[in-house]
């Protein structure tokens, strides 16, 4: 509000600076439009110059006022710029500021980490997992969470997700659920605890199925992944807020979003895989989620809108390839559909979903709760309808 405050005062005296110079200017611009007049006249009268200098002279000095008069008129544009230019500099300065306050003891803040596992192969026939296999995805240790303020929303809580696992949250409005599923997404270090997330590696290495043993195996990789929160997308975690983020762009690359945003359209049809939508209908034991899933066919992306009900858009919307506003055109209900496409295109591993079937009816929240989802959903006032086995 201050910084407000202090750009628009600044504003508000280079606007008047830029009118009085203007004023100034005006009346500049006339008097040196008749001053070569006045000045060459009478040395034609006395025979010195020719007419016709009188002429060139006028025209000489209105060539130098016009280029004088450049910045007077653009020195509105200008001053706008500087106040711009002002107040980005004064935010950034307050970013540096609180990102300096931010660099708290790290025993202070949440600490996130994501561990490398090798790719479940271990279930049965008829796809379920036995107990002593079941490998670890989440683990919350000691967790507290607070506001920025400080006054603490969650205290020393701790928690295990095995692979097959949904858990649901419910608690009271303001009680801290979704900054629960912040800080297990990487969005929320306020606070102290560890946070650490188990992401499947290619195959190639041969760790125990077992739980015990898998957490105990996968430390002496940590350095391979490494502790980060910039890597959550392609770690194979998704968080579905109330309100999903439209991107810019076409309905394809919205479907497509947040894992292949480059190159969407190019998207080739000629790599359209055997099997349409596999991951709806399989299994997902083969797949390892650092591994960027195929990027999807315009009949994948087609097959998803019909599965999450949202089919009604491509003629609504003249196909996949039109751009529009799309947090304006499409209701809220429609983008958390939209968004829950994106969750079964990209296959995540862990999926957070933050009230993200708050906007929708009953029939289409039970149909989102049908289809095949992530082998982990955490979900916050979750109101899904049956989970899949
Ligand atoms: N960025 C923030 N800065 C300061 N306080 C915050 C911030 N975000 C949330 N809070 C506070 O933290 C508390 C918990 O918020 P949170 O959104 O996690 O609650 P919730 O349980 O999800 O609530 P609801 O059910 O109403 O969505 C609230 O009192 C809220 O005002």
């Amino acid at each position: 509000m201050f910084l407000n405050f202090a750009v628009g005062k600044v504003e508000k005296q280079l606007l008047i600076s830029s009118r009085n110079l203007e004023f100034f200017t005006n009346g500049y611009r006339y008097l040196i439009q008749i001053l070569p007049a006045a000045v060459v006249a009478p040395m034609y009268f006395s025979g010195k110059v020719e007419f016709g200098v009188i002429n060139q002279s006028v025209s000489a000095f209105n060539h130098i006022l016009g280029d004088f008069s450049l910045i007077v008129y653009q020195f509105q544009a200008i001053s706008a710029f500087s106040a711009v230019i002002d107040r980005l500099g004064e935010f950034d300065d307050v970013l540096d500021s609180s990102n300096g306050k931010g660099h708290r003891d790290s025993k202070e803040e949440i600490q996130l980490s994501f561990f490398l596992i090798s790719c479940s192969n271990g279930l049965h026939s008829n796809g379920s997992m036995p107990l002593s296999k079941r490998v670890k995805l989440l683990h919350v240790e000691h967790l507290t969470v607070q506001t920025p303020s400080e006054a603490t929303l969650i205290k020393d809580l701790s928690f295990e997700i095995f692979e097959k696992d949904h858990l649901l949250v419910t608690g009271p409005s303001g009680s801290g659920k979704t900054s629960l599923l912040r800080a297990v997404a990487g969005l929320w270090s306020f606070g102290n605890g560890a946070i650490t997330v188990y992401v499947r590696a290619g195959g190639d290495l041969d760790i125990p199925h077992s739980a015990d043993v898998v957490s105990h195996e996968v430390a002496s990789i940590n350095e391979t992944v490494g502790n980060s929160t910039g890597r959550r997308n392609s770690e194979g975690v998704i968080f579905l807020p109330q309100k999903p983020y439209m991107v810019l762009g076409t309905l394809r690359q919205q479907l497509l979003y947040p894992i292949w945003t480059e190159d969407s359209d190019n998207l080739s049809d000629g790599a359209k895989q055997s099997d349409s939508l596999p991951f709806l209908t399989r299994a997902r034991d083969a797949r390892c989620v650092n591994e960027k899933p195929k990027k999807p066919t315009s009949d994948d992306l087609i097959q998803v809108l019909n599965d999450v009900s949202l089919g009604h858009l491509l003629s609504r919307f003249d196909g996949l390839d039109s751009t529009h506003e799309w947090s304006s055109v499409l209701s809220l209900g429609e983008q958390q559909r939209l968004a829950f496409g994106r969750l079964l295109l990209s296959k995540p591993t862990l999926a957070l979903l933050d009230e993200s079937t708050s906007a929708l009816d009953e029939a289409n929240e039970a149909n989102q709760g049908k289809l095949e989802m992530p082998e982990k959903t955490m979900g916050s006032k979750n109101l899904m309808g049956p989970m899949p086995e």
